[in-house]
């Protein structure tokens, strides 16, 4: 019997020998569906396929017949083919042109670009052990039950008193993060993809479903075990445990993620393999400052509208000035652990009337003590930091005199010199690295160590002094809480970014290892922060340069600067080489006569260098607010480019919560919401200086001169009238017209839309 079908105008007619061809054919592989289930598929494949086919006209038998055999072959090797994830795999490869930044310079990095449409379809066919995708029901149900989502979106209420020296914690606990959206999961992966143990990686680029939130990861794993490297057999941690429970998780962002917290599980890696927070906290003994039954901070609300909640979000203002760079020992979390490296020793041995009023212990008067990251580490940081570096101890240098180089916002004298060629600590360092860099490359990366040291015999040891002197920095690690807000920006650095570099065999579906980043935006905004929180977190040495320096202190030898310093940076590898204001040495404008144009060769060199050597475990971080400048031709060098907006209201709460916790203050929680709010379009380092001027207030009211004879106890708290008085200082710097350049770049070219 003959029967007619139509398609969408298309007749076909169908003898037996078609449909018993066509069952027979479904019925070859398949082993979970029924021949007539196969059929149904095929069918609706053809409505689909044959929509743009000839229309309307007939077609003949043998037509037909060739066109169904012709896609019943393509359809059932993919639904029934062992290559079945091809689609999944071909996905990842195709972006790995994204994870280079080899994209075409003409193409903008949207949202999207990469969907992942085909996958759900496919697995949800294919496999019985492969988990449907999530209908689209429940996308809105996801969102809808998401934390974030459940919170409030308006500005924080303060419930708490803020009289005292409170600590940032108890400030905002409860508040929500207006900038983190739950969109990022920290998850790229499909969940039913992530569930199989299969070698092949995604893309590194969200897909639309994880952008939105809807795919959490699986149920977290045992304790992670971090890199392994560094709690096992290390002989520079001899003691090491890391503590599960040191960070736990915060339940302002995703399920995925935890900032400074215990590494996520993560769909990303195979079951098992945990986040990398490689650096372990220190003990600080004695340290009281915060316990773990803090309430949590308060889900992150995402933006109202759900179109909204799946972008990052990016805004910004404006930023201005320089200022210590190192408020390292912040806490902007509230289940910072106690043991953090980088919360400051809280000495209990000082009353506390002597604590909080704007004169440190051991400060001058002149410093008036507002300066929270200028302390240096006691002997046990000290200790514990040196074991995790695996370097020689040398002070810290954050916060020492500045240099026009390295541009250090500090004021404590530089570390002594050190060679950057391993001597005695040759091997410790070896051990470390070795930990630290489990891929395969580790062999190669010994023996790049090597062929940098020789080289740097060669070179000009006065110039080799002063890189490691001036520009290879030690301080304090960093931590992800010690940076307020820019939770979407610390997630994707941690899975774009150290991820691939602390588990390289776990991403050797990634032709070349993200090796160079941009961080663009105003200033202030804390890029130098994420710079040293990167290099904590890899245990890698970090080195400082700062193109204006360059361009103006050291014209002369700045190309050998620059060469010295990725030569140092080979030796002390892992390492983070972070240069501020790149725009100044890659400008468009630069003539060729022009002498930058030599230190801008010189840096393109080492960027080529570091691009292409598989060996060389160095990580360029570079900077700027004129990202605009860099020419369309170098846009390529950077792997990545991170916007890193303005804090928002949650962060700006952070910020002055924690500066003013070291201080005796007394707001109420209306004048905190509206410091916070007349805060608005400042950045980090605007709100940190508004806070310095403020804490100087009370002293304004002491009668007589002599500062030295006055009690910390006859001070008066810092009150919001001495913020008030000095709001007249402040104004955000940045117009709307620059961050709207900031988020036309980020559209075009950025990686966080
Ligand atoms: N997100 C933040 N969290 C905490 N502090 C911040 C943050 N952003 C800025 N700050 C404060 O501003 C200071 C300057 O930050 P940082 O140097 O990292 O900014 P930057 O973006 O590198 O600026 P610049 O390009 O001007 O050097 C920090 O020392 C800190 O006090």
């Amino acid at each position: 019997m003959i029967t007619s079908t139509s398609f969408y105008g298309l007749k076909m007619q169908w003898t037996p020998e078609h449909t018993q061809w066509a069952e027979q054919h479904f019925d070859i592989s398949s082993t979970t569906r029924s021949p007539a289930h196969k059929v149904e598929a095929y069918r609706g494949h053809l409505q689909r396929t044959y929509q743009y086919a000839w229309a309307n006209d007939d077609i003949s038998a043998l037509t037909a017949s060739n066109l169904l055999k012709k896609y019943a072959e393509k359809y059932s090797g993919i639904l029934e083919g062992p290559n079945e994830r091809a689609l999944l795999c071909s996905y990842s490869d195709s972006s790995t042109g994204l994870m280079n930044g080899r994209k075409s310079e003409n193409e903008s990095w949207q949202e999207g670009i990469y969907p992942m449409n085909c996958a759900p379809d496919v697995i949800s066919v294919s496999k019985a052990g492969m988990t449907a995708a999530l209908p689209p029901t429940d996308v809105s149900a996801s969102i809808g039950s998401s934390p974030g989502v459940a919170s409030s979106l308006s500005e924080p209420s303060y419930s708490s008193s803020n009289c005292g020296s409170h600590t940032a914690t108890t400030l905002h606990s409860g508040l929500p993060s207006q900038e983190y959206t739950a969109s990022y999961n920290a998850s790229y992966l499909h969940s039913s993809y992530s569930s199989q143990n299969t070698p092949a990686l995604p893309s590194p680029h969200p897909s639309p479903l994880h952008s939105a939130g809807l795919l959490q990861p699986p149920p977290p794993p045992p304790p992670p075990t971090l890199v392994p490297s560094y709690n096992t057999g290390s002989p520079n941690l001899p003691n090491y445990n890391y503590p599960p429970t040191g960070y736990p998780s915060q339940t302002a962002v995703g399920p995925g993620y935890s900032p400074g917290g215990a590494p996520p599980p993560s769909a990303y890696l195979p079951s098992g393999i945990a986040a990398p927070t490689p650096i372990p906290p220190s003990t600080l003994p004695g340290y009281t400052y915060q316990s773990h039954n803090h309430t949590p901070i308060a889900p992150t609300p995402l933006n109202g509208s759900t179109s909204n909640s799946l972008k990052r979000k990016a805004f910004y203002m404006s930023g201005h000035g320089d200022m210590d760079s190192s408020y390292g020992n912040f806490n902007y979390n509230q289940q910072r652990s106690s043991q953090s490296p980088m919360y400051r020793i809280t000495d209990s041995s000082v009353s506390d009337s002597n604590r909080g009023n704007g004169f440190e212990r051991n400060a001058e008067a002149s410093s008036l003590a507002f300066k929270p990251t200028k302390q240096p580490m006691s002997s046990d940081q000290q200790r514990k930091f040196n074991m995790h570096s695996g370097r020689a101890l040398t002070p810290p240098s954050y916060g020492s005199t500045k240099s026009s180089v390295g541009d250090l916002r500090t004021s404590e004298p530089y570390s002594k010199f050190g060679s950057p060629i391993m001597s005695e600590q040759t091997e410790e360092h070896r051990q470390h690295l070795s930990h630290s860099l489990t891929g395969p490359d580790l062999g190669t990366a010994t023996s790049s160590i090597h062929a940098a040291e020789e080289q740097l015999k060669n070179s000009d040891s006065n110039l080799v002094e002063m890189v490691t002197t001036e520009i290879l920095q030690q301080g304090p690690p960093v931590d992800w809480s010690d940076i307020a807000g820019l939770e979407m920006v610390k997630a994707a650095i941690k899975e774009e970014i150290l991820w691939p570099i602390l588990r390289p065999d776990m991403f050797s579906g990634l032709a070349t290892l993200p090796r160079s980043l941009l961080l663009f935006g105003p200033q202030g905004t804390g890029r130098t922060l994420l710079a040293r929180c990167m290099a904590s977190q890899l245990g890698a040495a970090f080195l400082r340069l700062s193109s204006s320096g360059l361009v103006t202190k050291w014209l002369g030898e700045g190309d050998k600067i620059i060469q010295a310093s990725f030569l140092v940076a080979r030796c002390r590898q892992p390492a983070v080489v972070f240069i501020s204001e790149v725009d100044l040495l890659l400008s468009a404008q630069l003539s060729e006569e022009s002498p930058v144009s030599r230190l801008k060769a010189e840096l393109l060199m080492q960027l080529d260098s570091i691009l292409t050597s598989a060996e060389d475990h160095v990580l360029v971080v570079c900077s700027t607010n004129k990202p605009e400048e860099i020419p369309e031709s170098l846009r390529r060098y950077f792997t990545k480019r991170l916007l890193i907006p303005l804090p928002d209201g949650t962060a700006r709460h952070q910020i002055i919560s924690q500066l003013l916790s070291q201080n005796n203050y007394c707001l109420s929680d209306k004048e905190m919401s509206l410091l916070v709010q007349r805060t608005e379009g400042f950045s980090g380092l605007d709100v940190a200086q508004l806070c310095q001027e403020a804490v100087v207030g009370p002293l304004h009211g002491i009668p007589g001169t002599d500062l030295s004879s006055i009690h910390p106890s006859q001070m008066r708290p810092v009150s919001y009238q001495d913020f008030d008085n000095v709001f007249c200082k402040f104004q955000p710097s940045i117009s709307q017209k620059e961050l709207d350049m900031y988020t036309e770049w980020n559209k075009m070219f950025g990686c966080s839309q």
